[in-house]
């Protein structure tokens, strides 16, 4: 599913893409550039006055389009945009891209930054898969990095439920780049006690 078919909220649409999409470019500038000091006054300010102009904008909770983009896998200011191109109760597999500003050592991704992709692909997997909105909370996630991941490339990722134990999911899920193992995760997500899981047939205890 690409971005632009994924624009089916009235709170992120085309609009909403180019102005977080630009935000990722500024993100990714700054952490590559070292401004003279003169420079780095001047933007400084312009950076100030940015932030009260978007602050003028605020909005309760449930407007706002990064809200919604977030669990999309769409372009958002801090989370790792995906695609996801198959999606069954069971599994879920896509690409990932990681960004300059993901970088840690050069040209590799930060492992933090690794945990916190894996944490929101297999949170909102579980949630669609089992049925609970955005409710499921990751109880526990364990990442085994295997080998570096690289940034500015397509990558694979995909996560399949491996069992469900009551409110428990227990869910394993890998980065891949072609046929290297980058990372994978093992996760338990657990359901609040007072929205159980509809469940899905054959993975209950
Ligand atoms: C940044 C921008 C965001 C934009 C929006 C995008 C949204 C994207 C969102 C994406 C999604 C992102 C998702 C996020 O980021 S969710 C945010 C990160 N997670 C949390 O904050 C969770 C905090 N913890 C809790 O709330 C509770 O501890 C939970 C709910 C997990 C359990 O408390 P609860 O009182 O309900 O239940 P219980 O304690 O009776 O436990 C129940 C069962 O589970 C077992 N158990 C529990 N813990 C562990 C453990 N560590 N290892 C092994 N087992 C564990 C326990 O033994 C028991 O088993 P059993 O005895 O029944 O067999």
């Amino acid at each position: 599913m690409t971005a632009a078919e994924r624009v089916d909220d009235q709170h992120v649409d085309d609009r909403y893409l180019d102005y977080a999409g630009s935000f990722n470019r500024l993100e990714d500038e700054v952490c590559l550039a070292a401004p003279p000091e003169s420079a780095m006054s001047e933007l400084t300010a312009d950076f100030s006055a940015l932030a009260a102009r978007v602050a003028e904008h605020r909005v309760d909770y449930d407007r706002r389009p990064t809200r919604y983009a977030g669990m999309s896998g769409l372009p958002h200011p801090i989370l790792v945009p995906y695609e996801v191109h198959e999606d069954g109760p069971t599994s879920t597999s896509g690409t990932v891209e990681f960004g300059l500003r993901h970088m840690g050592n050069e040209n590799v991704v930060h492992g933090g930054i690794i945990s916190m992709m894996f944490d929101d692909f297999i949170g909102m997997f579980v949630s669609r898969s089992l049925g609970s909105g955005s409710s499921a909370r990751t109880a526990y996630l364990n990442v085994d990095y295997r080998s570096m991941t690289p940034v500015g490339r397509p990558l694979s990722v995909s996560a399949e439920i491996a069992s469900v134990q009551g409110r428990k999911a227990f869910v394993e899920a890998r980065i891949c780049d072609g046929e290297t193992l980058c990372a994978e995760a093992h996760a338990l997500f657990v359901c609040p006690a007072d929205q159980m899981w509809p469940g899905v047939a054959g993975l209950g205890d």
